[in-house]
């Protein structure tokens, strides 16, 4: 598991997710993962990815991870930036960089810690009505202003 200082700042697990859209041209809709666990976070929605492990590049560890938990193959696009260099806080001890996505190879399947996959319309409440993890409201919020430009 990689962890990042900043400065004096504290110390963050380094978590990566993917906002795969169905075009990086012109993105229309976003694929979503139902987690399994842990029990705080079983049934809740979610950019699918990890913790970046040590000695590994963030883009690194997120195509390392959409091929484990989903069997693709991804191109990455631009960077969701966040409010911190580690990209967004998802509690006090983590924070997720985010990147947008699309499919190379393979077809998204939930093979590891996810029960469900939907592709959802970027447009429209169909998004923002699914029981996301919490602090990944604003960040629902931040792909779909990046995928509109
Ligand atoms: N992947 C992902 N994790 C998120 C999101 N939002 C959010 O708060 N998290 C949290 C849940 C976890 O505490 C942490 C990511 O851990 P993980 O369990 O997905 O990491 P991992 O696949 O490397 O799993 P492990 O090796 O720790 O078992 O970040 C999100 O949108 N995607």
């Amino acid at each position: 598991m990689q962890t990042q200082t900043h400065g004096a700042g504290p110390r963050l697990v380094q978590v990566v997710g993917g906002a795969i859209v169905d075009s990086l041209e012109r993105p229309t809709m976003l694929l979503a993962a139902r987690r399994t666990a842990p029990p705080a976070f079983a049934g809740l929605w979610e950019f699918p990815g990890g913790k970046v492990e040590d000695g590994e590049s963030a883009e690194d560890g997120l195509r390392r991870e959409l091929d484990e938990e989903l069997g693709i193959a991804v191109a990455l696009g631009p960077e969701v930036p966040g409010p911190l260099p580690q990209g967004w806080p998802l509690n006090d001890r983590a924070a997720m960089r985010v990147w947008l996505a699309e499919v190379r190879a393979g077809v998204p399947e939930p093979l590891q810690d996810h029960d469900q996959l939907r592709w959802v319309s970027l447009d429209g409440d169909a998004l923002a009505e699914l029981a996301w993890i919490p602090a990944d409201f604003p960040i629902v919020d931040a792909v779909r202003r990046q995928a509109a430009r």
